[in-house]
Parts: C-alpha cells; sequence; structure tokens
C-alpha cells in the first residue's frame, strides 16, 4: 500500500522547504516519490534532492489541477507502476486547487493499492489574511479541504498576527489541526504525527461532491451558451439563475454584492477572469502568468538584489526564483516572495534558470529589469 500526501500552499508558501525537513527527519527508511508541479515553465527545485536518493518527478508548465489533469493522472498511475514506492509526495503549484488535485487521486485510489492520507497545506503566517482576500478561489480552497495546516514563519509573526492568522483558517475549515509552533522547532516525526493522526473521510467526500458541482455548472455554462442567441427569454431565465448563485462564487472577487451588478462591474474585479457572465470558476492558467527564462548570463550580485527589491515592492509580482551566475564566477540562487527576498550561494547548475509568477507580467518588462 503506497500512501499518497499532498503539500498544498499557496506560491512560495514554504512547501518545498517543508517537504525537505520531513524528508530528512521523518521518512528515513522509506522509498518516496515525489512528484512536483511548477507552475512556471523552467522547473526550479527539482535538483534539491537528486543525491538523497528520492524519485523526483516534474511536471511543470501548467498546473495538475486543470491544464495537466490527464497527464497527472497517467504520470501517477506510471509511478505507482514503476517504483511501488512506501510514499508519494505531491507538491501541487502554489495556485493549484487541493480539491481537484485529491480527486484525481481518489479516481487513482479505486484502481491503485494506494491510500490518500494526509493533506496538508502551508501558509505563510505573515502574508495569510492579504492573500486570502486577493487570491481566494485559489487560496481558500487549500485551506478548505486540508486536514492539517503549518503556519510558516510563524516564528516571524508577532501574536495578534498568528492568533488572526489561526481565526481566519478556522472560519474557512474548525477541523483542520493547525501547527503554529516554528517547525524548526518540532521534529519531523512530531509533524507526521499530526499529519497522519486526522481523518480525511469527510474531505474526501466534500472533494469528491465539489468536483460533481463545478461539473454540474460547467454543463449548465454550456448549455447557457448553446442557448443565447437561439432563445432569449431562456437566455434571461440564465442569468437570473446565475445571480442566485452569486454567494457561491468563489472566484476571489472581493465585492460579491457588486457581482450581483456584474455587468456593469466587471472591470473593477481583480480575479483576472475576463468573463464574468458566463465563467463562475477560474483555472489558475486564466489568473496568474509564468515567465521562465534560461540564460548564460552573468549577473552582478548587486543587480540581482534591485531587481528583488524591486519585485518586493510590486504588487503583481508574487513569486520569483532560480540561479544564475555571478560576475564573480560563484552561482547566485535567489527566493522572492511577496514582503521578502534572499540570496544565497550555490551549486553551479547547467546553466542559469529563472522563473517570475504574478498577476500582470509583460515579458519585454521583464527581460528589461533583468537586463537580459
Ligand atoms: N523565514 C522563513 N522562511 C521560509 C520558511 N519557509 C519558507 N521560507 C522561505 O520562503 C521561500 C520560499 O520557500 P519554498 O519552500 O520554496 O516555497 P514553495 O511553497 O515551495 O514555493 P513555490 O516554489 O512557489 O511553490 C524560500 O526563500 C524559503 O527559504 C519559514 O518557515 N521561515
Amino acid at each position: 500500500m503506497t500512501k499518497i500526501d499532498i503539500i498544498s500552499g499557496f506560491l512560495g508558501a514554504g512547501k518545498t522547504t517543508f517537504i525537505k525537513k520531513m524528508i530528512d527527519e521523518a521518512f528515513t527508511g522509506e522509498k518516496i516519490v515525489l512528484i512536483e508541479n511548477e507552475f512556471g515553465e523552467v522547473g526550479i527545485d527539482g535538483g534539491f534532492l537528486k543525491d538523497a536518493g528520492i524519485q523526483i518527478t516534474e511536471m511543470n508548465s501548467g498546473c495538475i489541477c486543470c491544464s495537466l489533469v490527464g497527464d497527472f493522472g497517467k504520470n501517477l498511475n506510471e509511478v505507482i507502476t514503476k517504483y511501488h514506492p512506501d510514499r508519494i509526495l505531491i507538491e501541487p503549484s502554489g495556485v493549484g486547487k487541493l480539491s481537484d488535485v485529491m480527486k484525481s487521486v481518489i479516481d487513482i485510489e479505486k484502481e491503485q493499492d494506494v491510500k490518500l492520507n494526509a493533506l496538508v497545506t502551508v501558509v505563510n503566517a505573515l502574508k495569510a489574511s492579504k492573500q486570502m482576500k486577493a487570491f481566494g478561489e485559489f487560496f481558500n480552497n487549500q485551506i478548505e479541504y486540508a486536514t492539517t495546516v503549518i503556519l510558516s514563519r510563524s516564528q516571524n509573526a508577532t501574536p495578534e498576527q498568528l492568533e488572526f492568522c489561526v481565526n481566519k483558517i478556522q472560519e474557512l475549515n474548525p477541523k483542520a489541526a493547525i501547527i503554529t509552533t516554528d517547525w524548526a522547532k518540532l521534529s519531523g516525526e512530531q509533524i507526521l504525527k499530526v499529519m497522519e493522526g486526522q481523518d480525511n473521510l469527510e474531505m474526501k467526500a466534500l472533494a469528491e461532491a465539489h468536483h460533481a458541482k463545478e461539473e454540474a455548472e460547467h454543463e449548465h455554462e454550456h448549455h447557457h451558451h448553446d442557448h443565447d442567441h437561439e432563445d432569449h427569454e431562456h437566455h434571461h431565465d440564465h442569468e437570473d439563475h446565475d445571480h442566485e448563485h452569486d454567494e457561491n462564487c468563489t472566484c476571489g472577487c472581493h465585492d460579491h454584492e457588486e457581482h450581483e451588478h456584474h455587468h456593469e462591474h466587471d472591470e473593477n474585479c481583480t480575479c483576472g477572469c475576463h468573463d464574468h457572465e458566463h465563467h463562475h470558476h477560474h483555472h489558475a492558467d486564466d489568473v496568474f502568468t509564468s515567465w521562465g527564462k534560461e540564460t548564460p548570463h552573468k549577473f552582478e550580485r548587486a543587480k540581482l538584489e534591485e531587481v528583488l527589491k524591486k519585485f518586493v515592492d510590486s504588487d503583481n509580482i508574487l513569486r520569483s526564483k532560480g540561479m544564475v551566475e555571478s560576475t564573480d564566477g560563484t552561482w547566485l540562487y535567489f527566493d522572492m516572495v511577496p514582503g521578502e527576498y534572499e540570496i544565497r550561494e550555490g551549486e553551479p547548475d547547467y546553466t542559469g534558470r529563472i522563473v517570475v509568477i504574478g498577476t500582470e507580467i509583460h515579458e519585454d518588462e521583464l527581460l528589461k529589469t533583468f537586463g537580459l
């Protein structure tokens, strides 16, 4: 029996850092496969466990819960048949919906000797409330379906921030265990006990129900499209119907009251969706854009800092990471999430790689910013 754990969390929350800790401390002796889904085209994280004997499967250029859903199921099946691992860790892209990833695993449970095990969501304690507001559709889904929520950076949060964050999480999911202690102070074993100690039956049922509801609404939208021009009255019926369903919209647009008048107010919604009349669910691919570049360019460390500082201050860049050669011959690995960035030295890689993910990003501007 292979255990399948899903470690979700918004862009830059700390999923990879957390997985690394658990592999080092809690999964020793187990045969592990890590399936990593990076939203960006250029895989960055894959290299870090090369030497740890962990089998890594990277799926890039899209989201395993939307554009890559079929490939994901196939990949998962192959991994199980080929490696018969003790445990598969799935790290969905930061903008994946946990319920959709769960659904794919639940489908595989019916065919293979596997068990959907821990449902963990990593949340940045310093940014949770802002991200919840801005990207609710993706962010909240990851919290709603988790059985364990683990806070990253809790050591840097004020007591008020921490309490506020926990209250918000509990509003969305009163049942999840929430790990609020700085995870560096906890052993991997302690965390594993919490992760595996939660019953996930209810969450699985909810995820299946959620999926079925989305499918039905999707059908309904198609139906709506089909009848748009043929039958005017019918069209109006459906419009009213849309209004009735406003309160169920999870699009992350902040003002649901205004949503009732969505025809006039479309342009104010920040959800990135261009067509409110017909789309009540969004795919990450519609809302977030990722840009990736492989480059031999040598960077001054100061220049890289300047770029990352600019990103930290911007409203639309949500994540940047990569590794580049520096002008002094060392290699600079960098990570940026809203509010913070870090640059550290690392091993040379086959070429420099840069990823930027955000809501309104333009390739030509980014090339200019990086001096490429
Ligand atoms: N101070 C602090 N930094 C953290 C913590 N967790 C993650 N980070 C930093 O946050 C950045 C992003 O962490 P990752 O583990 O790569 O986050 P991720 O969720 O895998 O990010 P994606 O690649 O966007 O999916 C890195 O610079 C980490 O060092 C934490 O608990 N405390």
